[in-house]
């Protein structure tokens, strides 16, 4: 196996378990720092239990928590540049660090959407006929 040549790093991790506590560090990081983050766990942790509530077809619960745990990776990616940005220009205005920012606010967006529209497209059909089921 060649060994990994990570001259500039300040740390490696040594082994597997000392990379989950860094990914869990990063994950706690955003968590504590990002409200948005702390929403789209929210929404996605509804939906899934909605869908199962529902008893939705499996897949269609693996699609709703794909789609939501990929809006929570694109928060976490938006976060990620967020810091590199403000460590490469610290508080001047420059502007290829608004484009980074803006993309990263963009994907996150779009990734959002994207989600809102899979859970409503799975979930209120049934929602909508459950409902009627208990008015009628
Ligand atoms: N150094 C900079 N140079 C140019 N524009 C910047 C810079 N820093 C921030 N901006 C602009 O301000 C906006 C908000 O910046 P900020 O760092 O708060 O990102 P954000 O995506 O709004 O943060 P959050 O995800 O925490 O809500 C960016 O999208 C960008 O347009």
């Amino acid at each position: 196996m060649v060994p990994i040549q990570r001259n500039f790093s300040w740390q490696v991790a040594s082994n597997l378990l000392v990379s989950f506590k860094y990914a869990w560090s990063g994950i706690a990081y955003a968590f504590k720092t990002q409200r948005n983050f702390r929403i789209h766990i929210c929404i996605g942790t509804l939906a899934v239990f909605l869908g199962l509530l529902l008893r939705l077809p499996l897949v269609e619960i693996a699609v709703i928590t794909l789609t939501s745990g990929l809006v929570l990776v694109m928060e976490l990616l938006n976060t990620a540049i967020e810091s590199v940005v403000d460590l490469t220009v610290k508080q001047t205005y420059h502007e290829l660090a608004k484009i980074a920012k803006d993309c990263a606010a963009g994907a996150v967006l779009i990734s959002a959407i994207a989600a809102l529209l899979v859970a409503a497209a799975l979930l209120l059909p049934p929602l909508v006929r459950l409902i009627v089921s208990y008015l009628n």
